[in-house]
């Protein structure tokens, strides 16, 4: 939990990935069912803000980028940590909600075509992952803590 402004915000990254993992491998049955798994927002590393800068979707301000171009360290629960990690999970948010009503609209799909946050942050984690020599160009934030 981080004091950011007059709230304090929790981020879950590690428990959300547990859960993540869980209902991926087990293809949501058994130890993998969960009623509310729609509701989980993506997991606030430190690659997915790089693969959604890369995309356009987060843009930084001249001044953060040239903070993480320096490879600033920063503290845990620094505003601008709080802010990079905060915005990516509302991004990916916005994404589910634009593409499900794509979805919804789309009847050359099958009808149990599913899209949530788990599987949009498996697609950037990924897409990252396979396009890192490209990408390396869009700096990550650098911080020392047990929360990622
Ligand atoms: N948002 C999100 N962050 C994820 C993952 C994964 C891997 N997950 C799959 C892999 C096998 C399992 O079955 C998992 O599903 C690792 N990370 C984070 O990345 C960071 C390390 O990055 P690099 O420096 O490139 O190694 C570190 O903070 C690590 O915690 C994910 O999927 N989503």
């Amino acid at each position: 939990m981080q004091p950011f402004s007059w709230l304090l915000v929790g981020i879950y990254k590690r428990a959300q990935i547990v859960i993540g993992d869980l209902w991926a491998c087990c293809h949501g049955k058994g130890y993998g069912q969960f009623d509310d798994i729609d509701s989980i927002t993506m997991f606030a590393d430190y690659r997915i803000p790089q693969a959604l800068v890369w995309f356009g979707v987060l843009k930084y301000s001249n001044d953060l980028m040239e903070k993480l171009n320096k490879g600033v360290l920063f503290e845990s629960g620094d505003r601008e940590e709080v802010e990079i990690r905060g915005c990516s999970i509302w991004a990916v948010q916005l994404i589910v909600e634009a593409t499900r009503s794509l979805i919804a609209k789309d009847n050359t799909l099958a009808s149990d075509t599913q899209l949530n946050a788990i599987i949009l942050d498996h697609y950037l984690w990924d897409y990252r992952r396979e396009h890192a020599g490209e990408t390396r160009k869009i700096p990550i934030h650098k911080i020392r803590c047990i929360y990622y």
